[in-house]
């Protein structure tokens, strides 16, 4: 058996101005450590997925934790950032070291503070998750507008198929009180350019584009033999990490190739495939990437993907139901809690704790948190273990 999920904590996501980068770890920390029943002293590692890049102060960020409680001085504390996967990149190093003998009981958190910088503040720090030395000056949005643009030229324009993920995914975080936006947006409105939905970077507009949020969510990860001490758990089928190429012009933009790799590890080390998944949550940072990522986990062929949307598969009752909760365009991209933030909305399903959001097939659950334009893919699978 793998590392179990045994405790959870995610802060609700959107414009938190009370709120400090500090409060918010504690706060999804304590959630996580009370839903586990874990006493902090009991916690033998810790690790922060962070992004940052000048958005706060955050130096040490990973040892702000330890203001929660006495318990929790002197236990490792490590930030890792792999841009937008900085949360899942926290997650598989806990994994890690429990694999490792090394950690019994993991703490993870996932955090981003981003509010505190006006809209220009905040590109220019993503910016920096790019390969400067040929796309400097870009930024994620106009990368992705590249990428749909690419895209489009290949395979048609794919706005109407872009403007219902936006539909769907709005729609679902109406079930999720956690979500930075619960507001439906119509077909017509995400399918056209207007005063309230501007062109951003070509063909993507506002409403093809996430959330600029705060935000941070934990788990609590225990080695396998512990798991029957908890009163839920939920084991990683699969958990596997791709890193491909940084630079855009080593790779062929009309697809995400490194996801697809990343998707065909796992379902390779979980022993399953797609027929077998009741549910995905996968990295919408833009609706063109959710449309690739339907090719890439093998959904539909390539140059297909809008057929997912239009047949209702993705959709909330259809076959493999995709972000129910709201994903990155509606929940909001708090970047380095994103990461954790999929892995406790899966751990909801596949334990049936997902309340409204709940999926009709729940027993296996997709994760895919992508860093860059498909350059650090993480895939887990998780099953409820008890
Ligand atoms: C691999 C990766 O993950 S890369 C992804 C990294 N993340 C990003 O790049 C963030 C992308 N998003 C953005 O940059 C911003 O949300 C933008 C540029 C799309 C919009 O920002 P702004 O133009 O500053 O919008 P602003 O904050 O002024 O909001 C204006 C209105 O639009 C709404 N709004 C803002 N962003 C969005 C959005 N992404 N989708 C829908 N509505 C939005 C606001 O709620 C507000 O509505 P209101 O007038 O009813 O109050």
């Amino acid at each position: 058996m793998q590392p179990c999920i045994t405790g959870w904590g995610h802060t609700k996501f959107g414009a938190l101005k009370e709120q400090s980068l500090e409060d918010l770890i504690i706060a999804a920390a304590d959630e996580a450590l009370t839903h586990a029943g874990v006493a902090a002293e009991d916690v033998d590692g810790i690790w922060l997925g962070h992004f940052n890049s000048g958005m706060v102060p955050d130096a040490f960020a990973s040892s702000l934790v330890m203001g929660l409680d006495d318990g929790l001085r002197f236990t490792p504390a490590t930030r890792c950032e792999n841009a937008c996967a900085s949360g899942s990149a926290a997650i598989y190093n806990a994994l890690n070291a429990i694999r490792a003998g090394q950690t019994k009981i993991a703490l993870v958190i996932g955090v981003e503070k981003m509010t505190d910088l006006d809209t220009a503040g905040v590109t220019k720090a993503l910016a920096g998750a790019s390969y400067q030395k040929e796309e400097s000056g870009v930024s994620f949005p106009q990368i992705f507008g590249r990428i749909a643009g690419q895209y489009f030229q290949r395979f048609g324009d794919q706005g109407a198929a872009l403007a219902q993920i936006a539909v769907k995914n709005h729609a679902n975080a109406m079930a999720n009180p956690l979500a930075h936006m619960q507001k439906a947006v119509n077909f017509e409105f995400c399918n056209a350019v207007s005063d309230k939905n501007p062109m951003i970077a070509a063909p993507l507009r506002m409403t093809d584009c996430s959330l600029i949020s705060d935000g941070a969510a934990a788990l609590v990860i225990v080695a396998p033999e512990l798991a029957e001490d908890f009163p839920q758990a939920v084991t990683f089928r699969a958990a596997e990490q791709v890193n491909d190429f940084m630079p855009m012009s080593r790779r062929d933009m009309t697809e995400l190739t490194g996801p697809r790799v990343a998707f065909d590890k796992a379902f390779a080390a979980a022993g399953v495939g797609l027929d077998d998944i009741g549910f995905a949550e996968v990295h919408d940072c833009f609706t063109i990437a959710e449309l690739m990522i339907y090719e890439a986990m093998g959904l539909k062929p390539k140059g297909h993907g809008a057929e997912a949307v239009a047949e209702g598969i993705v959709m909330k009752g259809g076959k493999l139901p995709v972000n129910l909760s709201g994903g990155l365009k509606a929940k909001g991209h708090p970047v380095g809690a994103t990461g954790v933030s999929m892995h406790v909305m899966a751990a909801r399903q596949v334990t049936g704790n997902a309340g409204d959001m709940q999926a009709d097939r729940s027993d296996l659950g997709l994760v895919f948190n992508m860093g860059g334009s498909g350059v650090a893919n993480y895939c887990s699978v998780l099953e409820a273990a008890k």
